[in-house]
């Protein structure tokens, strides 16, 4: 359990905002008011515009922020931050750069290293494990940040724009392989994505921000089965659902 009051933290339920407002020290209101729960196994998305608090929710989601107001209680220390960028380390192999948080978190070392296998194993970067990040492409690198994440078997994924500088195709596979991962292992996770078409692929809900200071606009339960195949996309009720949560985005360019 960490930060501030747990008390809104029901069985079942991993993440809780309660009534949360964040100013920062600037005196800019970024958060307004934001109440949100995210059940246990349950992979939320966070959608709106630029600036309207999206990374500042993950951080007060992983302890990095206070509150000005309310509260953010999350059940279990096990959290990972994923960040758009892999920040790898240049000068250590794969299996290094996996294996750097458990490390720091004095994991014992066999342990370690089963899960940071296993973690590169569910990348599919095995045969990479040995290879400094500079040999590998953009969509290679942030498998190796997700590895990193997973080895530290998480129960909540703070997921921020992780895909957001890859290529279209790239992207699309990270998608693929992301659902998959949540699939097997069944972690909490909020999400943040600039794309729609992304948050309606991905996630049991879609949460639309307005702009400045970020209010919950609407959050959008995405009734799609799972597991989620790539031929969703054509699929009438995905395309619905997008144009949903397109609208009530779009509600703000007035
Ligand atoms: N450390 C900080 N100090 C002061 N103001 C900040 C800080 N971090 C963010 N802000 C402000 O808070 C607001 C929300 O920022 P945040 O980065 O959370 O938005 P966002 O929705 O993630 O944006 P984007 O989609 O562009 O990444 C913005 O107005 C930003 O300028």
């Amino acid at each position: 359990m960490h930060d501030v009051d747990a008390s809104h933290l029901t069985h079942g339920v991993e993440v809780a905002f309660h009534d949360l407002d964040l100013t920062y020290g600037t005196g800019t209101l970024a958060l307004h008011k934001i109440t949100l729960t995210v059940r246990t196994g349950e992979l939320v998305a966070i959608v709106g515009p630029s600036g309207c608090g999206k990374s500042s929710l993950l951080r007060l989601a992983a302890g990095l922020e206070r509150a000005s107001g309310g509260s953010v209680a999350v059940g279990t220390e096990s959290v990972a931050f994923i960040f758009q960028e892999p920040t790898l380390l240049p000068w250590a192999s794969v299996r290094r750069n996996v294996g750097l948080l458990g490390k720091l978190a004095k994991l014992p070392h066999d342990e370690l290293s089963e899960r940071v296998d296993a973690a590169i194993r569910a990348v599919g970067l095995t045969d990479f494990a040995d290879q400094l990040p500079r040999s590998l492409s953009g969509g290679m690198r942030m498998r190796v940040s997700l590895a990193r994440a997973l080895a530290l078997e998480p129960r909540v994924m703070l997921l921020d724009e992780p895909f957001g500088a890859l290529d279209e195709l790239t992207r699309e596979e990270m998608q693929l392989q992301l659902l998959d991962l949540y699939d097997r292992r069944g972690f909490t996770a909020l999400f943040v994505t600039h794309s729609v078409s992304e948050a309606v692929l991905l996630a049991d809900r879609v949460v639309v921000m307005s702009a400045r200071p970020g209010t919950i606009r609407d959050v959008v339960p995405i009734d799609l089965p799972r597991p989620r195949h790539r031929e969703l996309r054509f699929d009438p009720a995905y395309v619905d659902y997008v144009k949903t949560v397109s609208d009530l985005l779009r509600k703000d360019d007035r």
